[in-house]
This record gives structure tokens, C-alpha cells and sequence, in this order.
């Protein structure tokens, strides 16, 4: 039995430690599942608090990125708008306090918005300008506190009086409670007429002027042809011909209900039709009638609300100090009362350049009258030319200036052409022509002649080309049966015809002395004079003195042709005896008379500074860059210069210098087998007889035909010229004291021989130094020639040459050709068809040169430089 209960025992032990295993094996199971989930637990706790802060980083980065977005357009509008508010206000009319100054309005611009604060909230505030409508716009209605509304007022007139020009506002103000103290920093304005306030018993009179203004303006000035002063001006393109007048209120609910019904019916007239005539009112605490013209402004504390800002508050700007009002508007009078500024140089060009034509006429502006506006002179078929006259240093070379450039920025190459002439000395023409420094020139110009002084034969060439230009515009306007420019223009489209102005500075050189040339320039111009007017050629002669210019008085009919006269200070004899304007004018005016100058055409002109070098260059380069492809640039003489000897020329014949004339000619002598074909150079200047000598050995060794060349050097102070002549001649032979003689019996041997195929050219320096001696020369001169054998020789004298002639009572016959340096022109009578000899004044570099070839009378010409 025992052993039985311990079996059963032993088996519950056993099952009980199975089991006990069992219940531990399984707490271990769910002890591990714990670990596991709680494992699992706390990564999904790790993966959800990144994806947290992933989304809040991505939310962040999103709303900074909307932020950035929001601020850039918001930062592009606010700019824009305040671009769009600066141009609607530039200037005086937008600027804020810390930077404002009162600024001239811009050509053709009509100021109409101005600023009374600023738009919007911080930061966008402090860059849009707030602006209103005002002049020709509106007129403003203002209600709030009355000492805010008075600075909102004195704001504005501020800006709209350093707005415009002076003088083109006006301002009446009613201020019947304050008799003028609530805007009495303008006081001054009434210094200049340009204020006037209204006492409290004034209102009738002053509603009743001002609807008589709009009723004048409206009848007189618009006269039914425009709708308003507005457009009159655009359309015009004009100084308005009336003032903004701005008429202030300044009332409060009892001065309103003062108000007759006679007094508000003006007012509503007023209102209804003021802002096309220029009248504007600026009421506070004064009824003003609903109207579209009428911009209600209300104004709570520092904020105001009006229709132009719509639901944008505007933060008002603080009113401007008193004492800067006083001294704006002080400013404002005295520059009145002092008179307009001034044009400039830069005020002549027009808006846009080369727009006109010159088909009927030229009309440019010269300077303003004494009203500001621009004064045109006119030149074509009446007045067809102008006389200039004043006393040096008067200005009129500053007035050929200012004349210049207002045609040549309205008149292109195609419609006029200049040839500018200046006997004085000075280059002050020569900015039209390229420099050295300025490589520009005006295109319209053709020729300039600087530092002519000493060479009244360029004068007369320039007259003798416009001659040629006469008859050539003539011929043509034959052909095409018209009678003057207009008309030849229209029937030629496709040919060339402008304008051409030539002006002469100083002309009185050219006309004084009473010898042929004086006798042959007055004839040229008064053909020119005549007949120029109708082929659109225009003379515009400047003088200091024309009074004493016989040749000039002497021919009536010469002068009456210069109806165009403009007279600078103290000028004498340009206007007619009668008329004492010029003595009057002060510096820097002119009278310009279109009328011969009889006193009814008197037009003053107060002349701009157009000699200054910068604003002439910026209205140079302009056009120079404007011009057509291909123009030549202008000739420029210039009498002091000596001309380089021209290495591409293209001549039949010895080159010997440069004539005087329009375009820079050579003189050639042309040394065909014929008696007579020699050079005699005479006179005692070395370096010019070396000059000449030098140049036509030069040009004939260019010549075809395989000439032979003979240097013959007899003076020491010449062989360096004749060495360097020698080393340029192919071949020639060189000769001095000791062998020329050898030479020109060699020579006149030859002359009994056959005919040479080639010319044989004897360059001879210093035949005279010889002395006589060299017996054949003679023989050469005389029959030389026809066997083809030329010389080309200089004696320092012509008694010298007539001794190498053959001595006293030679004949000459052997020279045909002769240059003159320091000789006499009665020293050359032998040599001269004149009798008497030619009238010739030796100057410096210059020659004269007679061919009995081809000359009737000797022609003056300048060495060139050679060989240095
Ligand atoms: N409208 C002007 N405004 C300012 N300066 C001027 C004006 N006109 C002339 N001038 C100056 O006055 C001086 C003399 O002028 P300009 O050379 O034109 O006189 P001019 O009559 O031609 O004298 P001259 O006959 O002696 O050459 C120059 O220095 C010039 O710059």
C-alpha cells in the first residue's frame, strides 16, 4: 500500500515537475514574445518621431519657401509700382522731403500727379510714393482735421511750384479765418505776382475772375479747336500759353454755410470747368460739387483715403518746414523777376535731328526772345542773305556757332550744304573739319577755310566755285523749266540739290583794297547775291566793320539783296540808319531783322554760349555718327599750314605747289617739245625755290618715257634740297661749279644732233652764282626747248636771269614759264603781259606763278613741303 502511495506520489511529482517544466518553457516563450513586441514597439516609436521631424523640417521649408516667394513679389511690385509712381511724379512732384528740390519739368512732359505720402504698410510703405491727381486732372476736395488738411495743402503747392517752370502757376488763396496764416509761407510768391490771398470779403470777386478766366480762355485761347489746354499744348507742341491757376479754400462748416447761392453756383461753375482751363481748386471745409474732376481726399490723423489710392491707406507725409517753403518760394520770385533762363546750346537741337526740309527755305532757332521762346531765323527765297555785324569780340563767330548748330541738327547732308570761310586769324572753324585731336566733323560741311587772312585768292575761289555751282543749278533748273529750288527739287527728286550756306567771316578782307581782286569778289557776289536766292544759294557775310566797305555801299543793289541782317552789340551800319537797336541790346543779344533792317522788324535774341568746346563736340559726334556711308569728309584750308607734297599724283607736268582754290588743285607746267618751255624760279628764299624745284623734278620723273635728269648745284645752301632731289631722280646725273659748264656745252653740242627720244630736264640751283660765266646756257635756254631739252632753273633775282640772257635789253622769250618768290610784281614787268608787271606783294610761302601757256593774268600758289 505504501509503496503504492509513493508510486502515486512519485507520478504526481513527476507530472508536476513535467508540468512546472512546461509552465516555464512557456513563460520564457512569452517572456522572448514580450521582448520582441516591446522591441518592435519602441522602433515604430523611433520611425514615427523621425517621420515627425521629417514632415515638420519639409512644412518649414515649404513655408519659407512661400515666405521667400511672397516677399520677392511682393519686394518686384512694391519696385514696380514705385517705378510706375516715380514716373507718374518724377522730380519735384514725387521726391521725397529728404531728397527734394525743386526740378525743372522735362520737354514735352506734363507734370499732373503729385505726392502726398506713402502707399501701404511697413516695409512696402517706405517705397510707394502715394500720388494724386492734380494739374489738368482734378481738382481736390479735402476733409479732416484743419491743420493736417493745411499741410496736406502746403505740401502739394510746394511740389507743384518746384514742379513746373516759374511762372506757370499761379495761386489765390481764400482763407477767411486765418486772413492768409494758415499757408503764409508762400508770401513771397506775391513778390513776383505769383500769390494772392483773398480776404474774407473778396469771395465774389475772386469766383467771378476766375469763371471770366475760363470763359476768356475758352473763347480766345481754345477757341473751339481744342478741348482743353492740355491738349492745345501736346498738339502744339508750345509753351502753355496760360498759367495753372490753383485756387485754395479754406473754410469750415460755418464759412460754408455763409455761402451765398450766387457764390456756390460759381463755384460749381468753377468746378465743372476749370481742369480744361487750367483752374484747379483745393477746398477744405467748402461744399464742392460732386463731378468727375473732383477727387475727394479724407484725412484721419497721419492717414488720409482717397479715390486715386483706392482701399490703400496713405501715410501722409509730415507738411514741409515753414521756413523751406518761405525760401522755395523766395527762390521761385527772384528767379521770375529775374526773367527766363537763358537757352542753352543744347536747347537749339531739336527733338529728333535731320527731321526737316529745306525744299521752300532753312529756318533755325538762334537764341530765345525775351519771352523764353525760341527765336527762328530764316533763310530762302526772302530773306535770302544775311549780313552780320558787330565790333570784336561782340560774339559773332559764338553766333555763326549757334547758327550752325541748330540748322546742322535739323538739316541733313541731302538738304544743306556749308562752306565756311574765316579771313581772320584763328582756327575757329576748323572744329568742323577732322583734327589731329578729333578725328569728327559735321557732315553737312564741304570746305573750310581757316587762317585765310593773307589769302584773299582762296576767298575769290570759293566765290568762283559757287559761281560754277550757279550756273550748274541754273542749267539744270532750265532743263526742268523750273524757276526756283522747291520746284527744280520736285521735278528732280533723284537729284542732289541741297541748301548750300556759305559763310564768310570777316568778308571785309576780301573787299578791301581797290584792285582787282576786290573789283572781281564784288562782282562774283553780287551775281551770287542775285541770282542765288531762286537755285538756293544763301551768302552769310560776318563782319566787324562793314562800314567802311566801299565796294560794298557803292553797289546798292549788291546790298539790298542782304535783307536778313543781324546785328550784335554796338554794331554799326547793319541795321538802317533810323534804327538804334544794336546800341541798346546788351552782351551776348542780338537784333535779328528780317526786314533790311528797318526798326518794326527788330527781333531781339538773347544768344546761348555755343562756343564752348563740350557741347559742341556732343552735337558733332552725334551727327558725324549719323552720317550717310560714303560722305568725303570736308576740305580744310588752312593758310597757315604748308602742304605736304603729294605722293600719288597724277599730273601731265612739273608739279610746282598747290594752287589756291576750292579743292587742293596742283599747279602743273606742262613741258611739251615747244620753244620756251623752261621754269625760271626767282627770288632769294632757298628753301621755297628748293620747294618748287624739288616738286617738279619729283612729278616729272613720274611721267612715262624714260626722261633723263641733270642736277646742277651751284649754291652751298641749296645742295642739301638738290642732293635729296638727285638721290629721288632714277639716274640723273648730279653737277657743280666745276663741271656745269662741261655739262651745257655737252648740252649745246646736242642740240645739233639728232632728235632725243626722251626729254632731258636740266634742274638748275643757282644758275646766277655762276656769275655770267656759263656761256652756254643761253644756247640751251633758247633753242633747248624744242629739241626736247628743258631747264628748270633758279636765279635769285630777274636782273640776275636777264644777265644769263644775255644782259641788258634781253629778251625774255626763252622763259615761258616763271614762279616768283621775294620778287616785286614791277620787278616782273618784263616778264609779264601786264604792263608794269603783276600786282604782286611778296608774302611767306607763297609764289607766283605765271605760264604764258595757259595764264592770262599770274596765279598764287604755295610750295609744297618736299623731301624733308
Ligand atoms: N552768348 C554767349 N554766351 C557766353 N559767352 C559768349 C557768348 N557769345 C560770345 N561769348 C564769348 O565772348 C567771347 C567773344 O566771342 P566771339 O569770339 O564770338 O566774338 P567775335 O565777335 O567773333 O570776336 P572777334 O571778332 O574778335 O573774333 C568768346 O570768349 C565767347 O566764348
Amino acid at each position: 500500500m505504501a509503496s503504492g502511495r509513493h508510486g502515486i506520489v512519485a507520478g504526481v511529482r513527476r507530472d508536476l515537475a513535467a508540468a512546472r517544466g512546461l509552465t516555464r518553457a512557456a513563460l520564457g516563450a512569452a517572456e522572448a514574445a514580450l521582448d520582441e513586441a516591446q522591441r518592435r514597439r519602441d522602433e515604430a516609436l523611433a520611425r514615427h518621431s523621425e517621420r515627425l521631424a521629417a514632415l515638420a523640417a519639409s512644412r518649414e521649408a515649404a513655408r519659407r519657401e512661400v515666405r521667400a516667394h511672397f516677399e520677392r513679389t511682393a519686394g518686384a511690385i512694391t519696385e514696380d509700382l514705385a517705378a510706375v509712381a516715380a514716373s507718374c511724379a518724377p522730380g519735384a512732384a514725387g521726391a521725397s522731403w529728404r531728397a527734394w528740390r525743386p526740378t525743372e519739368p522735362e520737354r514735352g512732359r506734363r507734370p499732373g500727379l503729385f505726392r502726398i505720402g506713402t502707399l501701404g504698410q511697413e516695409p512696402a510703405a517706405a517705397a510707394i510714393p502715394a500720388l494724386v491727381p492734380l494739374l489738368d486732372l482734378a481738382h481736390l476736395s479735402f476733409t479732416g482735421e484743419p491743420s493736417t488738411v493745411d499741410g496736406v495743402i502746403a505740401s502739394l503747392l510746394l511740389r507743384v511750384l518746384g514742379g513746373t517752370r516759374p511762372g506757370e502757376v499761379r495761386l489765390t488763396v481764400y482763407d477767411p479765418e486765418q486772413l492768409g496764416g494758415s499757408l503764409a509761407g508762400f508770401a513771397p510768391l506775391g513778390n513776383a505776382d505769383l500769390l494772392t490771398f483773398v480776404g474774407p470779403g473778396g469771395l465774389t470777386g475772386m469766383l467771378d475772375d476766375l469763371v471770366e478766366q475760363i470763359r476768356r480762355i475758352n473763347e480766345s485761347v481754345l477757341a473751339g479747336e481744342y478741348a482743353s489746354l492740355a491738349e492745345l499744348t501736346a498738339a502744339t507742341a508750345a509753351r502753355r500759353p496760360e498759367p495753372w491757376r490753383l485756387v485754395v479754400l479754406l473754410g469750415d462748416a460755418a464759412t460754408a454755410a455763409d455761402l451765398s447761392s450766387a457764390q456756390r453756383a460759381q463755384l460749381d461753375r468753377i468746378v465743372r470747368t476749370g481742369v480744361a482751363c487750367g483752374v484747379h481748386v483745393l477746398a477744405r471745409g467748402l461744399p464742392v460739387e460732386a463731378h468727375p474732376t473732383v477727387e475727394h481726399v479724407a484725412v484721419y490723423g497721419s492717414t488720409a483715403a482717397c479715390g486715386a489710392t483706392g482701399d490703400l491707406p496713405v501715410r501722409l507725409d509730415p507738411p514741409p518746414a515753414a521756413e523751406r517753403v518761405a525760401a522755395a518760394c523766395r527762390e521761385l520770385a527772384e528767379l521770375l523777376l529775374a526773367g527766363p533762363p537763358p537757352a542753352q546750346f543744347a536747347d537749339l537741337a531739336p527733338e529728333k535731328l535731320w527731321t526737316e526740309c529745306s525744299a521752300t527755305g532753312l529756318a533755325a532757332p538762334l537764341g530765345d526772345g525775351p519771352d523764353g521762346e525760341l527765336v527762328e531765323v530764316p533763310l530762302g527765297d526772302d530773306p535770302p542773305h544775311a549780313l552780320i555785324g558787330g565790333p570784336s569780340g561782340s560774339g559773332k563767330t559764338n553766333l555763326i556757332y549757334a547758327w550752325l548748330g541748330s540748322l546742322t541738327a535739323r538739316y541733313s547732308p541731302d538738304e544743306l550744304a556749308l562752306y565756311l570761310l574765316d579771313f581772320k586769324e584763328g582756327v575757329s572753324f576748323a572744329r568742323f573739319a577732322p583734327g589731329r585731336r578729333d578725328p569728327s566733323w559735321l557732315p553737312q560741311v564741304r570746305l573750310v577755310g581757316v587762317n585765310v587772312n593773307g589769302d584773299r585768292e582762296f576767298g575769290l575761289a570759293l566765290l568762283r566755285h559757287l559761281g560754277e555751282e550757279l550756273r550748274r543749278r541754273a542749267t539744270a533748273a532750265k532743263r526742268h523749266e523750273a524757276t526756283k529750288l522747291a520746284e527744280l527739287r520736285a521735278e528732280d527728286p533723284s537729284g542732289h540739290w541741297p541748301r548750300i550756306v556759305a559763310v564768310i567771316d570777316e568778308f571785309q578782307v576780301l573787299l578791301a583794297g581797290r584792285d582787282a581782286m576786290a573789283t572781281e569778289a564784288v562782282s562774283l557776289l553780287e551775281d551770287l547775291a542775285r541770282r542765288g536766292r531762286s537755285q538756293g544759294i544763301h551768302l552769310v557775310l560776318a563782319s566787324q566793320d562793314v562800314s567802311g566797305i566801299e565796294a560794298l555801299w557803292g553797289r546798292s543793289a549788291l546790298i539790298a539783296q542782304f535783307t536778313l541782317r543781324i546785328a550784335l552789340p554796338k554794331a554799326r551800319r547793319i541795321l538802317a540808319d533810323t534804327n538804334l537797336a544794336a546800341d541798346v541790346i546788351p552782351r551776348f543779344h542780338a537784333v535779328v531783322n528780317a526786314d533790311s533792317g528797318v526798326p518794326d522788324a527788330n527781333r531781339i535774341v538773347r544768344l546761348p554760349d555755343a562756343s564752348d568746346r563740350g557741347s559742341w563736340r556732343a552735337l558733332q559726334e552725334k551727327l558725324w555718327h549719323a552720317r550717310p556711308e560714303g560722305l568725303e569728309p570736308p576740305r580744310l584750308f588752312d593758310g597757315d599750314a604748308v602742304p605736304p607734297y603729294p605722293a600719288d599724283l597724277c599730273v601731265d607736268g612739273a608739279v610746282l605747289g598747290e594752287t589756291i582754290d576750292v579743292g587742293s588743285r596742283p599747279a602743273v607746267l606742262r613741258l611739251p617739245r615747244a620753244p620756251g618751255r623752261n621754269l625760271a624760279v626767282l627770288g632769294t628764299r632757298v628753301e621755297e625755290a628748293c620747294a618748287v624745284l624739288g616738286a617738279a623734278g619729283r612729278s616729272l620723273a613720274t611721267l612715262d618715257g624714260g626722261a633723263r635728269f641733270s642736277v646742277v648745284c651751284l649754291d652751298d645752301d641749296a645742295s642739301p634740297a638738290a642732293g635729296l632731289l638727285h638721290a629721288a631722280l632714277p639716274g640723273a646725273r648730279w653737277y657743280d661749279a666745276d663741271t656745269a659748264a662741261d655739262l651745257l656745252a655737252e648740252l649745246a653740242q646736242e642740240l645739233d644732233g639728232p632728235l632725243a627720244e626722251a626729254p632731258h630736264y636740266v634742274i638748275g640751283y643757282a644758275w646766277d652764282a655762276a656769275g655770267g660765266q656759263l656761256r652756254h646756257l643761253r644756247t640751251v635756254l633758247a633753242r633747248g626747248p624744242e629739241r626736247r631739252v628743258h631747264v628748270l632753273g633758279w636765279w635769285r633775282g630777274v636782273t640776275r636771269l636777264r644777265d644769263d640772257l644775255g644782259g641788258v635789253g634781253a629778251r625774255f622769250d626763252a622763259i615761258g614759264a616763271w614762279v616768283a618768290l621775294d620778287v616785286h610784281g614791277s620787278e616782273l614787268s618784263p616778264l609779264s603781259p601786264q604792263p608794269g608787271g603783276p600786282a604782286w606783294y611778296p608774302r611767306p610761302h607763297r609764289a607766283l606763278f605765271f605760264d604764258r601757256a595757259i595764264h592770262r593774268a599770274p596765279e598764287v600758289i604755295i610750295p609744297y613741303e618736299v623731301g624733308t
